[in-house]
């Protein structure tokens, strides 16, 4: 507790003088917002920190995360996975609703996908990625995890694999799914959202990942492909029926950021 507010009060200052700063001259420029925002480097700590003991190195996962991470580095895949806080909350979110299968759009080196199966050995993961080389890597490290049994890469880009697992499901052939996290290109968010939405079960929760980059969410004329992908999902989820959302903002090692979390109802 005595932790906490001392954290609270040191980095109380810099959201002040980053709110105080009219909006004219706020994160105009990227090396500003890089000072501003995304670099903070409590907000690395405090994931390091709060993830030492609320995951500590003991867990019979840590092993193979870590040298999932360390494999993907190996083979120069971008930095682009998941916190681990951000993928623990998936797991524990899959764990809460019982979720049995989960479906991911965009693998990279398997990272998120191993959190949520090792966290869950009820759990199977469908996951489905563009790139030839990521899900070679993401195979090899599931291989190594030992998770080859439950979570099964698709290499295709998701607007050709999507609708075929659609088919797989309406036909019977697959079950729905009770978790989709979606995490490949942003241009398709809307796209996938609408697939994902005709293969998941009641009550099952569609995630949207990146959609808020920075607080670009609200630049309505940024041409930034991936922020209009971002904006189209925001803004059409609301009018889907049986379908509820909200947008969470969140900071943490990966910088300022946020996802779009949907139930859907029926
Ligand atoms: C942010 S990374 C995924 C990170 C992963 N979910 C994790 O947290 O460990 C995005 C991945 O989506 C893949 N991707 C990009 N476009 C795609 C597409 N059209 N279809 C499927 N995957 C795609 C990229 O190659 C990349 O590996």
């Amino acid at each position: 507790m005595k932790n906490t507010l001392i954290l609270r009060r040191r980095y109380r200052p810099s959201i002040f003088i980053t709110n105080t700063m009219p909006s004219s001259t706020r994160f105009t420029t990227a090396a500003q917002h890089q000072v501003y925002a995304r670099d903070n480097p409590r907000w690395t700590e405090v994931d390091t920190y709060s993830m030492a003991h609320s995951h500590p190195a003991s867990r019979p996962n840590t092993q193979a995360l870590q040298e999932t991470l360390a494999a993907s580095d190996a083979s120069a895949l971008p930095r682009y996975a998941l916190s681990a806080p951000q993928a623990k909350f998936l797991a524990l979110h899959i764990r809460t609703a019982g979720v049995t299968h989960a479906l991911e759009v965009g693998t990279l080196g398997g990272y998120a996908a191993i959190w949520m199966a090792s966290e869950n050995p009820q759990l199977h993961v469908t996951s489905v990625e563009y790139n030839a080389h990521h899900a070679a890597v993401a195979r090899r490290n599931i291989a190594q995890a030992g998770l080859a049994a439950r979570i099964e890469v698709i290499q295709g880009a998701a607007l050709d694999v999507l609708p075929q697992l659609r088919a797989a499901v309406q036909r019977g052939d697959r079950p729905r799914f009770g978790f989709v996290f979606i995490d490949a290109d942003k241009v398709h968010n809307w796209a996938y959202f609408q697939v994902a939405r005709d293969m998941v079960r009641p009550h099952a929760v569609i995630c949207v990942d990146n959609v808020v980059r920075d607080g670009q969410l609200v630049d309505g004329d940024d041409v930034d492909p991936s922020v209009r992908g971002s904006r189209e999902v925001v803004e059409n989820v609301g009018t889907m029926p049986g379908v509820d959302a909200v947008v969470l903002q969140t900071v943490g090692e990966k910088g300022y950021d946020g996802w779009l979390w949907a139930v859907v109802h029926a």
